[in-house]
């Protein structure tokens, strides 16, 4: 590409012994450049830590941590709005954007067809087997599938450059098995942390960088070239966004990026996960801000039922059922998808599908019949009403999806679908599921937060549990559920009031419980205590945490 060699950031590939002496960014103490690594830093993870690619994340973090922290502030602000009764709605101050005639950039070849998108974290191993899976796209997860520890966010930088690279192998010692690309290989999308995260092992200026900046940065730096001599490029998921500034922030990060390395704009491609309800209703100017960069919006439903119950914390007439209850055939979450379709649709914008938690199930055929039944439904609704392509956690779900989607879009993707059928309303997004809240439903809650956080506590961001996959954003639902509850007196089906007592009770009974299911899990039985202590005070607290990763992250790092 013209101009491409020549920019300051495409410097020679240089050897570790180089890379080491002629290292400006000092590690612990001191700093210069006002760069400081608090992590492990091996030979391995100099690689990926150059001074160069460091000073790449640090002129991002100086142009835009400022609006970053003003951005969460604002998150704050209308959180405070909300909370005295406001009533979300359509922006007046926008609607030349709705109204308006515009379409975003042309969709890049690879990126036209992507009936089956696999998702999982960066491990070595699944990082290879998600590219081998049949999938049209994998998207490498640092967000809701990870948990951030520093050895994940740097080694997961690494596996991906070596997938990038086609270099990447993977011997498994337990089981004799090797692993290494096939020919042909899904296109790979990375999903960054979102806005509220830090990746507290880089400090820039003395203060922590943003985990989005990092994340974004890193593989944005070491990857961009090859993926654009393959005929692919620099693609993004974002995650967890609010609204158009948080949307308009991340394209300026872009713009910057590409000004860095001497890019035509719009050379990175995004999908925005839409997976808040404040977001929903900002499809468009969402894609507006990013129209430059924007393929496709995504329903991210777990996030998205998470922020309907964080957002309406203090409404009494927003309190959700038992979370089995909350699927994407209630009004509100049909309601959402339908919009996504219509809006992406009318801009040029793919509209994706999300995620089913069900997983297979080896060791009962009658619920692994049942489970994979569930998937083939909801991939059935999402490709009937319009959607382009769907998310599925497992790769024994590629071919079920793939057969759905075949079936019913014989094309590419179902752009001509316009959805111009249908009309979506403020109260259609904001009308309340109905349904029961049952002892079961809460018991389910309180061992799946344990438990998830168990795992994310030991370094898994994403487990099965109960024969579902289970990640952050589902986790967030079953705690939310149970602070919701608690804080406005729920009532169970029986008649019985969810209040401390209740939840004591049966918090004691499932830890007991628990200690059995976790007998033969080591790693999982160090970080239970805290899992527990943590979980607690999420679910009894005055306030509302913004985010369970937030207080957890403490624990995962050691300073
Ligand atoms: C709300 C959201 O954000 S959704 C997006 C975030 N969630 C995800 O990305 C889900 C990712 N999925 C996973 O992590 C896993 O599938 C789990 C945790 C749900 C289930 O894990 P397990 O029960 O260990 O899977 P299982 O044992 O059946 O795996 C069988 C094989 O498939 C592989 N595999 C399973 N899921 C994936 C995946 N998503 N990507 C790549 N490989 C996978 C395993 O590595 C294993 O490989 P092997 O046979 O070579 O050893
Ligand atoms: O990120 C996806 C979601 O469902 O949350
Ligand atoms: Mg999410």
């Amino acid at each position: 590409m013209k101009g491409f060699s020549s920019v300051f950031y495409l410097v020679p590939k240089k050897t570790i012994n180089d890379m080491t002496t002629s290292f400006n960014v000092q590690t612990n103490k001191s700093t210069a450049n006002g760069i400081k690594i608090r992590g492990k830093l091996c030979a391995e993870y100099a690689e990926i830590l150059t001074p160069q690619a460091l000073e790449f994340i640090a002129m991002l973090q100086r142009r835009f941590g400022a609006e970053r922290e003003r951005l969460l502030k604002l998150r704050e602000t209308i959180q405070q709005q909300l909370n005295a009764g406001w009533q979300p709605d359509f922006p007046s101050e926008t609607e030349a954007i709705r109204n308006g005639d515009w379409k975003v950039a042309p969709i890049p070849q690879d990126l036209q067809d992507r009936r089956v998108e696999i998702t999982g974290p960066c491990d070595r191993k699944m990082v290879i087997n998600a590219l081998n899976s049949g999938a049209n796209v994998f998207m490498a997860d640092f967000e809701d599938a990870n948990s951030p520890t520093w050895d994940n966010m740097v080694s997961g930088q690494i596996n991906l450059r070596d997938a990038v690279n086609r270099t990447i192998e993977f011997s498994d010692f337990t089981t004799g098995k090797t692993y290494k690309l096939n020919e042909k290989t899904a296109v790979l999308i990375a999903r960054p942390r979102g806005w509220h995260l830090l990746e507290e092992h880089i400090l820039v200026d003395d203060r922590p960088v943003s985990g989005s900046l990092f994340d974004f940065g890193l593989y944005f730096f070491h990857n961009t070239r090859k993926l654009l001599e393959q005929g692919s490029g620099p693609y993004f998921y974002l995650p967890k966004l609010e609204n158009r500034h948080e949307a308009a922030l991340w394209n300026e990060v872009f713009v910057a990026a590409q000004e860095a390395f001497g890019l035509p704009i719009g050379t990175i491609k995004v999908t925005v996960l839409l997976e808040t309800i404040l977001a929903a209703f900002e499809m468009d100017e969402i894609l507006y801000a990013l129209r430059d960069h924007i393929v496709a919006l995504n329903c991210g439903r777990w996030d998205y039922i998470f922020s309907f119950i964080k957002k309406f914390r203090d409404r009494a007439d927003c309190v959700l059922p038992d979370r089995q209850q909350v699927t994407m055939t209630t009004h509100f979450l049909r309601s959402y998808s339908l919009l996504t379709i219509k809006t992406c649709h009318r801009r040029g914008a793919l509209a994706m599908g999300g995620m089913a938690a069900q997983i297979p199930i080896k060791t009962d055929p009658v619920a692994n019949e049942t489970a994979l039944a569930k998937v083939k439904a909801d991939k059935e609704r999402e490709a009937g009403d319009g959607h382009d392509g769907t998310w599925v956690a497992h790769p024994a779900l590629v071919p079920i999806a793939r057969q759905v989607f075949d079936s019913k879009m014989p094309g590419s993707n179902q752009l001509s679908v316009l959805r111009d059928d249908i009309t979506i309303t403020a109260a259609d997004l904001l009308s309340v599921p109905t349904g029961s809240i049952t002892e079961a439903g809460l018991r389910n809650n309180i061992r799946v937060g344990i438990l998830y956080l168990s795992a994310w506590l030991s370094g898994s961001g994403c487990v099965p549990l109960y024969n579902l996959m289970e990640d952050a954003a589902t986790a967030e639902i079953c705690r939310a559920q149970i602070w919701q509850w608690l804080h406005h007196n729920a009532t169970l089906e029986d008649s019985r009031s969810v209040d401390r007592p209740l939840f004591q009770a049966l918090l004691n009974e499932e830890i007991a419980a628990l200690h059995q299911e976790i007998a033969d899990r080591s790693s999982w039985q160090k970080t239970f205590d805290t899992a527990i202590e943590l979980f607690t005070q999420l679910v009894i607290a005055d306030n509302f945490e913004e985010f369970l990763t937030l207080p957890a992250y403490r624990h995962l790092v050691s300073f």
